[in-house]
């Protein structure tokens, strides 16, 4: 089956950032996929690709079968869509702007735009400049799903919502997924989208380092906590971790402690097998999608050696 979202080799400068650097992702059907990363990673930017508004300086990008640059009124036609900082007409109704709107999709979006409105607690006579944050946030998303879209994209979704809403937000993107609907969103909080999402990406200053399942990633990444008699078996230690069939995402020290993220493929768990004199205890803790994201995101600043652990003992 043809991917809903398909990105080859994307780049996006703004004179002297690099907002995206070569991204390429497959998004399939029915999923729930989360785009991650930090304030400024290039999330809106790679959304706005997707839906035609802004062109990439290098690469291609299709959305449902149709390219994001030539074909971008077919996309956001088929396509629901809720941005970060929604634009709503202040002065209409929250019944009007639905019919407003209707306009532009099939018959049938008003009637399944009310039972929306109706269903988030919303008075649709209310005007939209009386709405509250997250009230406004409802109504977006009204907007953006009673055409019943194929790929709903979502750009830091629950930003507003209250806990008990986000997690009706979130819970619904389940069940449109769950009929075959597709959901890519973007946000920084990782730890809301972690129950609801199937795949996430991490994008890093531009570059996506991570694509994976979610459930995959919490089986294979472990936190492991190992104490060491001195600070010579600790080194000796670190000195043959390179060895291991293991991933290192992350490795700190505290004193005679060694704290290491990794990943190790299936179920083995090689650092178990770790036969060195002077190890005191080793356990290992299984880890949020959250410290996963961190531990991706730290990689390349905190990184620590043998070296340098000698130095500090
Ligand atoms: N129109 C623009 N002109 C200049 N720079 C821009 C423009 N749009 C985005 N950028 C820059 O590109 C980078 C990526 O921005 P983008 O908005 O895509 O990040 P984001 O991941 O969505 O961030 P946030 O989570 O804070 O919304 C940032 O450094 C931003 O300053």
């Amino acid at each position: 089956m043809n991917p809903v979202i398909r990105v080859e080799n994307i780049s996006k400068r703004f004179r002297k950032v690099e907002a995206l650097r070569g991204v390429s992702l497959e998004i399939p059907r029915g999923v729930v996929w989360a785009l991650l990363g930090r304030n400024g990673a290039g999330k809106t930017t790679l959304i706005k690709i997707l839906l035609g508004l802004l062109d990439p300086d290098d690469g291609k990008a299709e959305v449902l079968g149709y390219d994001c640059q030539r074909e971008s009124l077919e996309i956001r036609r088929r396509v629901g869509y809720v941005p970060e900082q929604p634009g709503l007409y202040e002065w209409m109704r929250v019944d009007e702007i639905g019919q407003f709107c209707a306009a532009f999709y099939p018959a049938g979006y008003f009637t399944a735009y009310l039972e929306h409105i109706k269903k988030f607690g919303l008075d649709p006579q209310k005007k939209i400049k009386e709405l509250s944050k997250g009230m406004r946030a409802m109504v977006l998303l009204a907007l953006a799903i009673s055409h019943d879209p194929d790929l709903l994209i979502l750009d830091e979704p629950t930003s507003g919502l209250d806990v008990i809403v986000r997690r009706q937000f979130l819970e619904s993107m389940v069940d449109r997924a769950a009929t075959g609907k597709t959901v890519f969103l973007a946000s920084h909080q990782v730890h809301e989208v972690e129950r609801v999402t199937d795949i996430v990406g991490f994008l890093k200053e531009g570059r996506l380092i991570l694509v994976d399942e979610v459930e995959k990633l919490k089986r294979e990444i472990r936190r492991w906590v190992l104490i060491f008699d001195n600070p010579q078996s600790l080194n000796a230690f670190l000195n043959t971790l390179t060895s291991f069939p293991l991933e290192i995402i992350q490795q700190t020290r505290e004193g005679l402690e060694c704290h290491i993220i990794a990943r190790s493929p299936g179920d083995s768990e090689p650092i178990r097998q770790v036969a060195i004199s002077g190890l005191r205890s080793i356990d290992a803790f299984p880890c949020s999608l959250e410290e996963i994201f961190t531990a991706y995101m730290n990689r390349e600043t905190q990184p620590i050696s043998s070296q340098q652990t000698e130095e500090v003992s």
